[in-house]
């Protein structure tokens, strides 16, 4: 009797032993995959680090995932891995990024057999192409002997499938095969700013629409300087790559050259667009947000002007700025393709705000974060000038309709609604 009380003593002591190592290993293994999702997100690496979206400027956030597994073709690539493309796949992970790996065959269809061209850049040329989804997309087909097209790939991958804003040309997906890299981008379907500047074929572009574009464009660099952990350098700001979609609003293309800036801050060749090129970086070669800021002011000239960097910006620009008094006289530069329509008031504010940007020094220059500020302001002034014109010619309009109709009504009910809409209108002008 004794013997079997031991025995069912040792039986309960070894079960609840058991219980109590399972409950241990359950809640290990519980906190170890809950501790794992964010680890993704926020890796010291700087390889792995991912680019939270703050508030400001931003329309969309990267929400990282590591919980789904996808087999079929396209595949998501896992934003914040590894920049080795290779592991990538093998993983077979996919994120909320919307990344993905489509086939060569795929987009060999999608392109008619790469017959679809519509541009030819340093690193390879673009295509148009129609996916199945009936989506249209444009496919960079990095050239396979560039060393720096394939560093430029894989830069783009791992640093675009982070960033997202409205005023970005945002990376849908990649193909890696055949020896083959290509780069799938949203297309824009009105083409680049360089080409509405400077083809003679397209219709000007309007005033107004130029302060858009400026301030588009600096809403993205606005985004890259400030709102992207860590921030981004774009390195080659230029009108060929600013994209115009169909609405003619703005997003920046191309951050091939930014993501060496945040391995090396001293690279050691020269790297941008002759013309654009902050001389300060020139001579210390090392190049920063305000590097980006000079060439903002550049493409705002160009947008002021009309005129090619490449032809001469600078020196006329030079020339021009001896005569204005710091606050007006820019009209000079001003586009001839314009004919003369537009604001001579925003003309020269946005002129001098590109002055200050080409300050030779840095620090002098304004941040991305101000010149939208200064731009923003242009505009919502423009705004509430014509709300204005339009109130008060409507209410002019109005006056003269309603005095109209009155005259062949009673004289006396006429004079009261007259005086009513008086009132409307002091209303509107305060
Ligand atoms: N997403 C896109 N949608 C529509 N057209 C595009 C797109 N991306 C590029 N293009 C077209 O292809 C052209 C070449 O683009 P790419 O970025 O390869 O070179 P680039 O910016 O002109 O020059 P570089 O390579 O020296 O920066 C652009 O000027 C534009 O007309």
């Amino acid at each position: 009797m004794e013997k079997e009380s031991h025995g069912l003593i040792i039986g309960i002591s070894i079960g609840v032993v058991i219980g109590v190592l399972l409950a241990i290993t359950a809640f290990v293994c519980f906190r170890r995959y809950h501790r794992r999702r964010p680890q993704i997100g926020n890796s010291s690496s700087r390889r792995a680090a991912t680019v939270p979206i703050r508030a400001n400027g931003v329309d969309t956030c990267t929400v990282l995932s590591d919980s789904s597994i996808g087999t079929e073709s396209p595949k998501s690539i896992q934003n914040g891995m590894s920049l080795w493309l290779g592991s990538v796949r093998k993983s077979n992970v996919v994120s909320a990024s919307g990344i993905l790996e489509y086939s060569y065959k795929d987009l060999q269809r999608a392109t008619y057999n790469f017959t679809t061209l519509i541009g030819q850049g340093a690193y390879g040329s673009v295509y148009k192409a129609q996916m199945s989804t009936g989506e249209m997309v444009a496919v960079k087909v990095l050239a396979t002997d560039s060393k720096q097209g394939e560093k430029e790939f894989q830069t783009e991958v791992s640093l675009l499938g982070r960033l997202h804003h409205r005023n970005l040309v945002n990376l849908v997906g990649y193909c890696a095969e055949k020896g083959q890299h290509m780069l799938i981008y949203v297309y824009m379907s009105r083409g680049s700013l360089a080409s509405h500047l400077y083809d003679e074929k397209l219709e000007p572009l309007r005033w107004d629409l130029r302060v858009q574009i400026a301030l588009d464009v600096a809403r993205g660099l606005e985004y890259l300087h400030d709102g992207a952990v860590p921030s981004v350098v774009h390195r080659d700001i230029k009108s060929s790559n600013i994209l115009l979609d169909q609405s003619m609003r703005a997003r920046v293309a191309d951050f091939g050259l930014s993501r060496e800036e945040m391995v090396s801050k001293h690279a050691s060749n020269i790297r941008g667009t002759f013309g654009y090129l902050d001389p300060e970086y020139i001579s210390t070669r090392s190049f920063t947000k305000k590097s980006d800021v000079y060439s903002f002011g550049v493409l705002l000239f160009e947008l002021i002007a009309g005129k090619n960097p490449l032809q001469g910006l600078s020196e006329y620009i030079e020339l021009a700025a001896m005569t204005t008094d710091g606050k007006g006289g820019w009209e000079e530069i001003a586009d001839s393709r314009l004919d003369g329509k537009y604001d001579l008031q925003e003309l020269n504010e946005v002129s001098a705000l590109a002055y200050k940007c080409v300050n030779r020094a840095p620090k002098k220059r304004p941040s991305m974060r101000d010149s939208v500020q200064v731009l923003s302001r242009i505009i919502k002034s423009r705004h509430e000038r014509k709300r204005h014109t339009h109130s008060s010619s409507a209410t002019t309009e109005e006056v003269t309709i309603n005095v109209e109709q009155l005259d062949h009504r009673s004289p006396t009910s006429g004079h009261q609604r007259v005086e009513s809409i008086d009132s409307t209108a002091d209303s509107c002008e305060v």
